[in-house]
């Protein structure tokens, strides 16, 4: 049977690689940079023109398709995913590390249709890794096969999580409490590369065993949690449940064992939803 979303999804990886070159363009002369919900959230104007291109771009071919974009939301857009074919987009995830030319920085986009992710693309421009994966089809680095780690003993992992964009003291000190509760299990190590998007293609390619962040964005995730899924991994809210692409809160791992271990240690707090209805 013929691939209803083929097309769409060459679409999406010729249109991350031609953001990527604009962004490997911009890091060498137009880093300007401003701030949205806090002086260490920031965005730049490559932020925006990579968005409204990719965006455009798809509209000329999928003119019923709707969007989730981070910057149009930040603009006032509504984030509610529907049932409709939705492009969940994330212009530059890691947009710090692209200012401070900290190397890794990614276009993301994820496709959902019926509120299920049906593909991802995540490219990693400074790395040049095109991450990608295809519902029931495996996922894939510039072509190669993804597997997950086969580590179930979470003394011999890695485990990856972000310090965010909050500086709440309370957000913070749950921050550091989980950080310190995992830490010392304890576990080879703690990682993270900036990027939800990227640490959620590191689960997926077998480099850490499992990432999990209160705070990320619909847009950080989409395309990263099918990339996972398609790799053999499992993903979880951080009390255990089952993920929720609009919660802000992800458990990306390798398996359930490594999950439920790490779900065990996490703070957890519920941020406001990507899809609450404005007061
Ligand atoms: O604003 P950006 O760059 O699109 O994304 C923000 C982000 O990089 O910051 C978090 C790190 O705390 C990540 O989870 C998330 O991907
Ligand atoms: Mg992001
Ligand atoms: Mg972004």
């Amino acid at each position: 049977m013929a691939d209803l979303w083929q097309s769409a999804m060459d679409h999406a990886v010729a249109i991350a690689r031609k953001a990527g070159e604009t962004i490997r363009e911009a890091l060498l002369n137009d880093r300007k940079v401003t701030t949205k919900s806090s002086s260490v959230d920031l965005v730049t104007q490559t932020d925006q023109k990579v968005e409204k291109m990719i965006i455009q771009s798809v509209k000329e071919r999928f003119p019923a398709h709707r969007f989730i974009g981070e910057e149009s939301v930040a603009a006032g857009e509504a984030s509610n995913l529907t049932t409709a074919p939705t492009w969940i987009i994330d212009p530059i995830d890691g947009t710090t590390n692209f200012v401070h030319a900290f190397p890794f920085v990614a276009v993301s986009i994820g496709f959902a249709v019926n509120s299920q992710v049906e593909f991802g693309v995540v490219y990693s421009c400074l790395e040049d890794k095109m991450y990608t994966a295809r519902r029931g089809k495996g996922a894939f680095c510039n072509g190669e096969p993804l597997q997950v780690s086969d580590q179930t003993d979470v003394k011999q992992s890695i485990i990856a999580t972000e310090f965010g964009s909050s500086r709440d003291p309370e957000v913070v000190e749950n921050i550091f409490s989980s950080l310190r509760k995992i830490l010392c299990i304890p576990v080879h190590g703690v990682r993270g590369a900036g990027t939800a998007a990227v640490n959620m293609c590191l689960v997926a390619s077998g480099s850490v065993e499992a990432y999990y962040e209160i705070g990320i964005h619909v847009w950080d995730v989409a395309a990263g949690s099918l990339i996972v899924t398609e790799a053999g991994g499992v993903l979880m809210d951080v009390e255990g449940g089952e993920f929720d692409l609009m919660s802000r809160r992800v458990v990306a791992a390798n398996n359930k064992t490594i999950a439920e271990r790490i779900v065990k240690e996490i703070a957890a707090f519920q941020p406001e939803r990507d899809d609450h209805s404005p007061q």
